[in-house]
């Protein structure tokens, strides 16, 4: 790697070696693999490809300032396939090579190719048809021309022999520079102006429009910014930039345009093989639905009112004091394997601090704001009356959905959580799913005498309500988090609150709660001065590409068909 050039492999398959931190292929790579197809097409149809790098990388030029970076626009001219030199299974090496030559290159030191130099005239790279396949090969390697084409009996063979694996890339193969072809266009700079973002954008959508809450990166300091503030923007290097809401949304405008507001008994989307038991008891201005989940595990009981009854009940006024600024909502942090993310709705816990996979700050509920105060009596009443024996609720969450946000599968089961579960849906509609709990075979034994374990792994919903604006869900059951899970799959608009009751044991479910990731580390800038280079032009494009895709390393036959066969189980089983 230099600062225009990189020769890379990718396309998955490989794992550690051993203890060692040595990785090598498990198998061998395919040009039907999706990654390999990827690679490919950008090397066929010329589709430009940004590089980002992280801080790992053992063959960086210099120290990388952040775990992943983003370096520039390449271009992939020329792909090819080796042994592994750990395995022996095929792969797949690409050359990369930048498509801005005359800018400089921020990762690359004094002194080294795309780097304040004025570039050497363009070299050609020799090119050789193989006398057994007459198929022809790039010259990669000092030590000879090798057959690149993976079917060939030649393959990686020096005089008859399989050449070694510490080979040395030509003067030509590094030097070579090869002009950007006609029309080759870089289809958006790497930084997307966030001016243009904001003005550009229909002010009518009133800023909850998904560009509004996905990462900008930031005007001062070059990092990658997510949106993690009610507020708008806050970058870690002090810039900010405040987003609000241009509009302020009444249920009426958040309403599923195709579909009229409940009229009469709602019939519940229901994979009907288990015969779940539906009451539906209704009085004109309230409906309310019970899906029983058996006596073991619960019941879920949906309550629609009437749009009459919903503004009685003040819901309009609740749906537009949850769109103040100046609530303290923020998207909260998750430490996954790969790293620190977010969650993707905005969330305020107020009562009893509540702990899951989220690390989040709780207000007290005397300091909580009037609307979540006001929430908290409303969810205690209703649920009181529906729910005997119901202990009243300490702790509210309210989550935010702007455009696009969801919530996957999960269950309410921490640890000290009370077995009701109550929340008041504000705003757009959404459409929540119920599943049986993967993993959990006592469902079995539990009740729904012969249920199939493969619909516990299949993950398919066995049953989901539409919740409307003013709509109440209650998990009444500490079963129903332990046999099943609730996800939000689809918020229907713009905007959509989520308010969530629960008596939490602050003693036990402080004890029981998991240890958060740490906080994101300190970001440094990253700025790309730019240089005098010439850029090659004129220069032929390699010819072998042809003959490499006739000739490419495919999947057996019999591998496809097996491959096929085990899609379902695969996906059952993730
Ligand atoms: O958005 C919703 O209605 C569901 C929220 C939820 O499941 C939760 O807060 O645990
Ligand atoms: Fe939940």
């Amino acid at each position: 790697m230099d600062g225009q050039i990189i020769i890379s492999h990718c396309g998955g398959k490989s794992a550690e070696v051993d203890d060692s931190n040595e990785r090598a292929l498990i198998d061998d790579q395919f040009k039907d693999d999706n990654p390999v197809r990827c690679m490919l097409n950008n090397w066929q149809y010329k589709q430009p490809i940004v590089m980002i790098m992280g801080s790992k990388c053992p063959t960086s030029p210099t120290k990388m300032p952040h775990r992943y970076q983003v370096l520039d626009w390449f271009m992939i001219t020329h792909a090819w396939t080796e042994p592994d030199p750990f395995s022996g299974h095929v792969r797949f090496k690409y050359r990369f090579e930048k498509v801005g030559l005359q800018e400089s290159s921020w990762w690359a030191p004094q002194g080294m190719p795309g780097k304040n130099e004025e570039y050497l005239p363009a070299v050609a790279i020799e090119e050789r048809e193989c006398a057994t396949c007459n198929k022809k090969s790039p010259r990669i390697y000092e030590e000879g021309f090798l057959c690149i084409h993976s079917t060939c009996q030649q393959f990686w063979k020096l005089d008859g022999q399989s050449a070694a694996h510490n080979l040395h890339y030509t003067q030509q193969f590094l030097r070579a520079r090869h002009p950007v072809p006609p029309n080759y266009v870089v289809p958006s700079p790497l930084a997307p102006s966030i001016d243009g973002l904001l003005l550009d954008r229909n002010a009518e959508l009133g800023n909850a429009h998904r560009d509004f809450w996905k990462g900008i990166v930031c005007p001062a300091c070059g990092n990658c910014c997510a949106r993690t503030s009610w507020k708008g923007w806050v970058c870690t290097c002090g810039y900010s930039r405040e987003v609000g809401f241009h509009v302020t949304y009444t249920a009426s405008q958040l309403r599923e345009p195709h579909r009229d507001r409940y009229v009469g008994a709602p019939i519940p989307a229901i994979n009907n093989r288990y015969n779940i038991p539906v009451k539906v008891e209704t009085n004109g201005a309230t409906t309310i639905v019970r899906y029983d989940l058996g006596p073991a595990v619960g019941t879920v009981i949906h309550v629609q009112n009437s749009d009459e009854l919903n503004k009685k009940l003040g819901m309009d006024e609740l749906l537009q004091r949850y769109q103040d600024p100046e609530l303290p909502f923020k998207r909260g942090q998750v430490t996954t394997m790969c790293g620190t993310s977010y969650t993707r709705n905005f969330a305020l816990n107020c009562g009893a601090a509540y702990h899951y996979v989220v690390d989040q700050d709780t207000v007290k509920m005397e300091d909580a704001p009037v609307v979540v105060q006001n929430v908290l009596s409303m969810l205690n009443e209703q649920v009181g009356k529906l729910c005997p024996g119901h202990r009243d609720f300490n702790e509210v969450l309210s989550l935010a959905y702007l455009e696009d946000m969801r919530m996957n599968y999960h269950t309410d089961d921490e640890v000290g959580l009370g077995p009701v579960v109550a929340s008041l849906s504000l705003g757009a509609p959404a459409r929540m799913g119920f599943r049986f709990r993967a993993g959990w075979k006592q469902n079995k034994l539990c009740h729904f005498p012969g249920l199939d374990v493969d619909d516990v792994k299949s993950g398919i919903p066995q049953f989901s309500v539409t919740l409307n604006h003013g709509d109440l869900l209650i998990m009444d059951g500490a079963g129903i988090q332990r046999y099943w899970e609730h996800s939000l799959t689809r918020v229907e608009g713009l905007f959509r609150i989520a308010a969530t009751g629960r008596y939490i044991d602050p003693d036990t479910h402080e004890a029981a709660s998991r240890p958060f990731g740490p906080t994101p580390a300190q970001r440094m800038a990253i700025t790309s001065p730019k240089s005098e280079t010439t850029v090659p032009t004129g220069e032929a494009q390699s010819t072998y590409m042809e003959d490499f895709f006739t000739h490419l390393h495919s999947i057996p036959k019999k591998e496809k068909s097996r491959r096929k066969s085990a899609v379902p189980t695969a996906s059952a089983t993730s």
